[in-house]
Parts: structure tokens; C-alpha cells; sequence
């Protein structure tokens, strides 16, 4: 018995004596490869092969196999800087690729902070960085993967004031902003500043991407429709979606951010407009599992920002253009009367004394998420379908009849559409919704 517990105690050193020399290893190789490093920068001395260093080539080897990218593609993917806007869904996966790459200078912009609800797809952050800077924590994170490279976090919103200074430092913009205003501001920044701009978006299972502004040199004209071409008025606010309203799986941004850092790759490395996106949209379907590429209506000669008649000179007031509330705004609609709505906090006493009918508007993927006890799921795309006459009938027959979304908007709009065919009805919205109700009555429920 005393021999057998011996032995095991031997291997057990042993082992530990073998995973301090692999540590051991390990630390001379990093060594060995930072010292090689610190012998070049700033130098041109002998050990540089060809116009790129020992360390670069060992690096980047992998990726300078390929014949389109080669020795000279990676010098250029080291002299290159890229800016990518927006450290969210898409950003991360398109800066993790290009900080492998060895982009020189990465510039990566967002005004925003981490949420915890943002993690499951935006890889760069992690659940340390939760409230920080998303620009400075996709900065330190892309530091992590390649102190070689230079990268710049802008820890503010991209807008017309101080975008076309940032952006004529950039060969490359990323677009990777979740809004239509953005989207409209940097296709025009596109033209303006002739940098190209790798456009991408990702919502529910879905993913597309393309190219604007692409020209074969800065002398020519661009290629391509811009944003602008294709979409000369902007769609309805309403008719928009986002990720925090309609859901992402994570693995799409994942997908598209990725695919639009190739797509930057192969254009800096000089790849032909036939070989890139320029005139074409690529198109992600994750529930099918099917790529598909289109071809894009032609350039509009008469485009305001990218024809010959252009008169979009300069950036424009875009939340304007895109008829935008202002934030705050957006979070209450005021469609109906103070005595059509009820706060928080008086719903809950109200639900103490007296019988309501609670309708929750929200989707029944949100409703089974977390809903109020008692309460009915009514989505709101229902109030225009064949059960809308029972809902009426049913609201009739009850004194007390709240409706209930998320925010209080979809709640207003249901209970106004009741109010046109019911206008005595004893209807009331839950005001600024179950995040109200998470905040005042019960800090249990959860937001999201
Ligand atoms: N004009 C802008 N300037 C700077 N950052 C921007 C601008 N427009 C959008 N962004 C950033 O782009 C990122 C887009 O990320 P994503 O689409 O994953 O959505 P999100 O806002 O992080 O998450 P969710 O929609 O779930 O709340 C966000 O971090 C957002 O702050």
C-alpha cells in the first residue's frame, strides 16, 4: 500500500516539475521573439528579410503563404490603418481579424459601455469590462492579441462634427454601427474623404454585406452605388430594427464582422474590384445555412452624394434626414393622455384592491422570457389580425384593463387602437413599461 501511495506522490512531482519546465519553455520562447522584435523597431538593421522583419515574417507566415497576399501583401497590411466604428456585434470579430493581420493602425470608435447583455456576442469584451469604455476595452483586448500593431480608441459618438478629421487619417472604414443615421452619415463620409467603407449588419439570423466608395485609385471615380443610391430616403424610424428590440444570435455578427475584415484584407492587399464587393451584396441566412450574393441596382446618376450632380458637399445633419426623436424621446412616445396611463408604482397598489385585466403586448418570446403574474400575451402584430374583434369583446366586459410592453411605446399604441373603436373603454398603459415596473415595484424583474 505504502509503495503503491509513493509512487503516486512521485508522478505527482513529477508531473509538476514537467509543467514548470513547459512554463520555463514557453517564457524563452516569448523572449526569444521579443528580443527579436526589439532588435528591429526603430532599425534597418541586417536581419530584416526582404522589406519585412524576421518577426513579421514567423508572425504572419501563415497569411503570407497565400499568393494573393504574399511578402508585399503584408507589408501593406502593415502600413495600412483602418477605422472601425462601432466596438459592438460586428466591430469585434472585424478588429480581432485585422489585429491578427498586422493592420498597422487600427482606429476603433464607439460612445458607448459594455453591457452585460452585449457580451454573448461582442467577443472583445468579457464580463470584467462590464460598464467600461467599449472603445477602450476593445482597445486593450486587441493590445492583448497584437502589441505590435497601434491601435487608437475614440470613446465618442461618430458624427458630422469630428468624423471627416478622424476619417481622413483612415485608408479603410468599417462601418459596424447598428442605425440608419450613422449608416447614411459614413456612405457620404465615403465619398467625401474618398475613403472606402466596408458596410455590414446583423439582426435575428440574418447577415449582408458590401462595399461602397471603392476606386481604383483616388483619382477615379468611385464604383458601386453608394448607400445613398440605393436607398435615397430613409426608411420609417419604426420600420427599423435592432438587436436589443428584435434579438441577434450571436454567432451572425460573428459571421458577417468576420467576412467584412477578409473583405478589408483582400482590399488593401490591392485584390480586383472583381474579386471584392463592390456592386454586390452578400447575404447571410443562419437559418438555412445559405450565402447568396446579389448584384446591387447601378450607381444613380442623379445620387445627391455620389453622381456627377452631387451637391452633398460636406456631412449633413443626419438624425435630422432620417426624421429621428431625440433618444430621451424615443423612450416615451406620448401617444396617449395622462388618464389613459398609469405609473408603476400605482399599478401596484391598484393590483392589491381591485381585478384587472393585465394585456402584455410584447412578443411571446418575450412574454415567456418574464411577464407579470396573471398577465395575458396579446403581441401587438395581433391587434391587426383576425383576433382583434375577440380583444374587443373581451376589454367590453372588464373594468380594468392595463395594457403592458416593454418600454410603455407598444402598450400606447395598443390601447389607442382599442381607444378609436372603444373610446369609453376603462383602458390604461403600464407608463414607461416593465422596465418602470423593474425599477419601482420590484427589482427582481429582470430588464433587457
Ligand atoms: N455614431 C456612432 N458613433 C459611435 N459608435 C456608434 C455609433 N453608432 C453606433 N455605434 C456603436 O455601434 C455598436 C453597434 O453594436 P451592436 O449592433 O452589437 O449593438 P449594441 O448597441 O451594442 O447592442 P444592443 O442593440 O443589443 O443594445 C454599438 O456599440 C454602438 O454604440
Amino acid at each position: 500500500m505504502d509503495l503503491i501511495q509513493n509512487l503516486e506522490l512521485e508522478i505527482l512531482e513529477l508531473r509538476e516539475m514537467l509543467k514548470n519546465k513547459e512554463e520555463d519553455l514557453r517564457e524563452a520562447k516569448r523572449n526569444k521573439f521579443s528580443k527579436s522584435y526589439d532588435n528591429v523597431i526603430g532599425t534597418k538593421s541586417n536581419i530584416n528579410i526582404g522589406n519585412i522583419p524576421k518577426w513579421a515574417i514567423e508572425r504572419y507566415s501563415r497569411q503570407i503563404l497565400l499568393p494573393d497576399i504574399g511578402v508585399m501583401g503584408q507589408e501593406k497590411l502593415m502600413s495600412s490603418k483602418v477605422l472601425i466604428v462601432g466596438a459592438g456585434g460586428l466591430g469585434c470579430p472585424a478588429s480581432v481579424y485585422l489585429a491578427g493581420a498586422g493592420i498597422g493602425e487600427i482606429g476603433i470608435v464607439d460612445y458607448d459601455t459594455v453591457d452585460i447583455s452585449n457580451i454573448h456576442r461582442q467577443i472583445l469584451h468579457t464580463e470584467s469590462d462590464w460598464c467600461k469604455s467599449k472603445a477602450k476595452s476593445a482597445a486593450e483586448s486587441l493590445r492583448r492579441i497584437n502589441s505590435n500593431i497601434k491601435v487608437t480608441p475614440y470613446t465618442i459618438e461618430f458624427k458630422p462634427e469630428n468624423a471627416v478629421q478622424i476619417a481622413s487619417n483612415y485608408d479603410l472604414i468599417i462601418d459596424c454601427t447598428d442605425n440608419v443615421p450613422t449608416r447614411y452619415m459614413l456612405s457620404d463620409l465615403s465619398i467625401i474623404t474618398k475613403v472606402p467603407l466596408i458596410s455590414g449588419s446583423a439582426l435575428k439570423m440574418e447577415g449582408q454585406l458590401t462595399i461602397y466608395g471603392y476606386r481604383e485609385s483616388r483619382n477615379e471615380k468611385s464604383s458601386g452605388p453608394c448607400y445613398r443610391c440605393l436607398f435615397p430616403t430613409p426608411p420609417p424610424a419604426a420600420a427599423v430594427g435592432s438587436c436589443s428590440a428584435n434579438g441577434v444570435a450571436g454567432p451572425v455578427p460573428g459571421a458577417i464582422g468576420s467576412l467584412q475584415a477578409l473583405e478589408a484584407i483582400k482590399l488593401l492587399v490591392g485584390r480586383n474590384r472583381e474579386n471584392l464587393l463592390v456592386g454586390r451584396m452578400l447575404i447571410f441566412d443562419g437559418e438555412d445555412m445559405t450565402f447568396r450574393t446579389v448584384k446591387l441596382r447601378p450607381k444613380n446618376p442623379k445620387c445627391e452624394s455620389c453622381s456627377d450632380h452631387a451637391t452633398i458637399k460636406q456631412l449633413t445633419n443626419y438624425e435630422v434626414l432620417c426624421k429621428m426623436q431625440s433618444k430621451e424621446k424615443d423612450l416615451d412616445l406620448n401617444i396617449l393622455p395622462q388618464s389613459h396611463r398609469i405609473s408603476a408604482t400605482e399599478l401596484s397598489k391598484s393590483l392589491n384592491t381591485q381585478r384587472h385585466l393585465l394585456i402584455d403586448v410584447r412578443s411571446e418570446a418575450e412574454y415567456n422570457m418574464c411577464h407579470l403574474e396573471d398577465s395575458v400575451n396579446y403581441p401587438l402584430e395581433q391587434l391587426y389580425g383576425e383576433k382583434f374583434d375577440l380583444l374587443v369583446e373581451n376589454i367590453k366586459n372588464n373594468d380594468n384593463v392595463i395594457f403592458i410592453c416593454r418600454r410603455g411605446n407598444d402598450s400606447q399604441i395598443a390601447a389607442d387602437k382599442i381607444l378609436k373603436v372603444l373610446p369609453d373603454a376603462k383602458i390604461k398603459d403600464l407608463s414607461g413599461g416593465l422596465h418602470a415596473w423593474a425599477e419601482q415595484v420590484d427589482r427582481r424583474f429582470p430588464i433587457y
